[in-house]
């Protein structure tokens, strides 16, 4: 007998995961699911998967794991598109929701519009370590490391065209600096609190944007004077404002969330037999 689960495809400015309510569809193995159902063609096709279950310390969790089943600390994308979920299908008529995540409890404010919600904010809580990094004759610049939970390396550039982000992704992704591996982020400012990102994530490989990624790009522009506390973060997929508030320290993401179509998939589906 086939065990089928019903999940949804959503998407934050084009960073794509696959949402599963494991209150009606408990996940066994979420590592191996996650990346048997990311590929693209023997699977559904996502950047990962994200579990939203219950919480006895909020209204809501989510755990997320990358596509090559690494789990993360947390999802700036993946919580605005919680918010979207758990209201939309009706899991509860809040439109402030508290959010456990391995990084801490994240507060969602939704936008809504009629009956929908057509952006989150969320408070993502204060930037945690900060720090320069040099890498010597290696590779030319200075970059900041930055965490919002997970780690960041956001390295600003004159010209974002000129970076081959496939080839110097994944290598400073490894680099040996970052035991725990690293999300690389390279930036340009384009205008005033404006800033251009590409990002090669950890674990997944190039994504069309990521909502920590976007925060730690806006932290570090604004400590190295290339930005106000408020700032656009401008990606492949779409744009999220990112604001570093003065008096709590803490950073309140903006941005869509877009629901793409839901499926059903056999549970062993693309698994090792
Ligand atoms: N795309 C996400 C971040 C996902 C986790 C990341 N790849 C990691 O391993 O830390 C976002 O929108 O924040």
């Amino acid at each position: 007998m086939t065990n089928k689960i019903k999940f949804t495809k959503m998407h934050g400015a084009g960073n794509d995961y696959i949402y599963v309510d494991t209150t009606r569809y408990p996940i066994a193995d979420p590592e191996k699911k996650a990346i048997a159902w990311s590929r693209f063609h023997t699977g559904i096709g996502s950047d990962g998967l994200i579990l939203i279950g219950t919480s006895d310390k909020a209204d809501f969790s989510m755990r997320i794991f990358n596509a090559d089943g690494s789990e993360a600390m947390m999802c700036g994308n993946g919580s605005r598109c919680v918010g979207k979920y758990v209201y939309e299908y009706g899991l509860t008529d809040k439109t402030e929701i508290t959010l456990d995540t391995l990084s801490g409890i994240k507060i969602l404010k939704l936008h809504i519009n009629g009956k929908t919600v057509s952006a989150v904010t969320v408070d993502m809580g204060s930037p945690l370590e900060t720090g320069e990094v040099c890498f010597g004759k290696e590779y030319p610049f200075r970059s900041t490391q930055v965490s919002m939970g997970n780690p960041h390396l956001v390295t600003f550039v004159e010209d974002i065209s000129q970076i081959d982000l496939p080839k110097i992704g994944p290598e400073l992704e490894k680099y040996h600096l970052f035991p725990d591996r690293t999300n690389v982020e390279f930036a340009q400012v384009i205008g005033k609190d404006t800033i251009r990102m590409r990002v090669w994530e950890r674990g997944s490989g190039i994504t069309q944007a990521c909502g920590t990624g976007a925060c730690a790009t806006a932290v570090a522009a604004c400590i190295n004077g290339l930005a106000g506390r408020k700032s656009d973060i401008i990606m492949d997929g779409g744009t999220v404002t990112i604001e570093w508030e003065e008096a709590s320290g803490h950073i309140l993401m903006t941005g869509p969330a877009t629901k793409v179509f839901d499926g059903e998939i056999e549970a062993d589906n693309g698994q090792p037999k």
